[in-house]
């Protein structure tokens, strides 16, 4: 049945005015002032801000890490999400040296299908090049619609590549027309750290913090904006935490490289303190690379408000604190790195940015939205609200106060690291494609609904970007 949702704000990356939206076969079909439609459901959002549906650009879901596997698989994570006011996920596939790049996606998409409520794509995680990956990348890029490549800085014997196999994924991204994505730190040096402070007796969760400084993500930062400008590709820096991570991806953007920057909530709201908190408990707040000294959250904040980091993802990871994140009790280097974060990302981000007064409402659209629908190859079918669109909205009431619990959550997990904290506004209705998801904040979605997305290639005239036509002197 057709809805219309009337007496909404409706706000965009670029707008904010009144009007009423309606929705037909799961698409934007009319927008404006007093619409009227025989037979559609009237949905009212008088009060509410009408919101395209967030995009997370980073999630972990049914995945195998430090010795277990995450906590929320493709369902109880995507209704999370949903709850949150996310209609769309990117999730990380990852893929095993020697198993073919296709095989590794059709285990990734064992694990979506029949589960997931809302939309979702992949990134391709790229561990070594070999005369089999290269065969393979272009259909994966151009025919399976997974345009975004992820090289892993970290890790070391785990996921860490080396830097020969992230100037080659820049290369082949460029030629293919994918993004290239890293998790930077400088995975030797912490490597050696690590047993450094093992050996020395240091075995508490805070040590996880001291052996990952500020200055070797940083330095990871700029060695792939380096590579990239030497490439003339197109970089994506997950997870930055810290302003010398910041001021690596400013210096390469002046200089005209193509870098992109995420941050994630829990890198804007919380420090390194979190990890000294008593029995245990420290081990909750363990992600990589770590939560850092108060003072970068400033510099995030005014990243994101600049424009120098341009998008939040969750990075969500969730692993339960009993029976997870205790596998790590008398070594720091064993307890599962991540957290849960994809409920509490959209509306964090409006709390504490738009009604904080620290970006615009339009900013925070761009941010939680889409500006990622842009940069991984789902606009314009996904991230705003315009006739053509897929109907993904989120009606949101923005003068409602809520606090954050474990309590009243919907992750699968028994803890949240945003526990406590109030925040303003929350999500009341979320449509996918045209069909309920929540509904008056209650799940009416379908496990299996949620369909995968084969996104488009790196389109830099989207973005703003000129098209590069020699490599960048650095
Ligand atoms: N971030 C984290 O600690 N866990 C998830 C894996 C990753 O993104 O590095
Ligand atoms: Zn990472
Ligand atoms: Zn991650």
């Amino acid at each position: 049945m057709a809805k219309l949702i009337k007496h909404g704000t409706i706000v965009t990356a670029a707008d904010q005015y009144q009007a009423d939206v309606l929705i037909e076969d799961k698409i934007i079909t009319q927008i404006g002032l007093n619409l009227e439609a025989e037979g559609a459901e009237i949905i009212d959002a008088s009060g509410h801000y009408v919101f395209p549906g967030g995009i997370d650009p980073h999630t972990h879901l049914d995945m195998p890490f430090g010795g277990t596997v995450t906590a929320d698989d493709f369902e109880t994570g995507t209704k999370a999400a949903a709850f949150g006011g996310t209609t769309t996920i990117i999730d990380f596939c990852l893929t095993n040296k020697g198993v073919p790049l296709s095989q590794s996606v059709q285990t990734w998409h064992e694990k979506a299908a029949g589960k997931a409520v809302i939309d979702y794509g992949f990134h391709l995680m790229i561990g070594e090049i070999t005369d089999e990956v290269l065969a393979e990348l272009p259909k994966m890029i151009l025919d399976e619609g997974i345009t975004s490549l992820k090289v892993f800085m970290a890790y070391k014997n785990v996921f860490q590549a080396d830097d020969g196999t992230l100037f080659r994924t820049l290369l082949e991204a460029k030629e293919h027309g994918a993004l290239v994505m890293v998790h930077a730190e400088n995975g030797d040096v912490i490597d050696y750290l690590i047993k450094k402070a093992l050996d020395e007796g240091n075995t508490e969760p805070i040590y996880h913090a001291l052996t990952r400084p500020s200055v070797i993500e940083g330095e990871a930062t700029g060695r792939a904006a380096k590579l990239t400008a030497l490439a003339n590709s197109q970089l994506y820096v997950v997870h930055v935490t810290c302003q010398e991570a910041v001021e690596q991806i400013t210096e390469a953007r002046n200089k005209g490289v193509d870098v992109w920057g995420e941050t994630c909530p829990q890198y804007l709201l919380l420090d390194q303190s979190y990890l000294e908190k008593p029995d245990f408990e420290g081990a909750k707040y363990v992600w990589s690379p770590p939560l850092r000294e108060t003072y970068h959250q400033e510099a995030l904040w005014n990243a994101l408000k600049n424009g120098q980091l341009q998008t939040l993802g969750s990075d969500h990871c969730s692993f339960n604190f009993k029976g997870q994140k205790d596998l790590g009790l008398g070594d720091f280097s064993k307890i599962p790195n991540g957290g849960p974060v994809i409920e509490d990302r959209f509306s964090i981000l409006y709390s504490e940015g738009v009604a904080k007064g620290r970006i615009t409402i339009n900013q925070f659209v761009d941010i939680v939205s889409t500006r990622i629908a842009k940069l991984f190859g789902l606009f314009p079918r996904k991230g705003t609200i315009a006739v053509g669109c897929d109907a993904d909205i989120v009606i949101f009431n923005p003068n409602v106060s809520r606090t954050i619990s474990a309590e009243t959550h919907h992750m699968n997990v028994d803890y949240n690291p945003f526990e406590g904290i109030t925040i303003t506004g929350e999500p009341v209705t979320v449509l996918s494609r045209g069909e309920y998801v929540i509904k008056n904040k209650q799940f009416a979605g379908t496990p299996g609904a949620g369909q995968f997305v084969k996104r488009g290639t790196y389109n830099p005239a989207s973005l703003g970007v000129t098209t590069k036509k020699e490599a960048v002197q650095l």
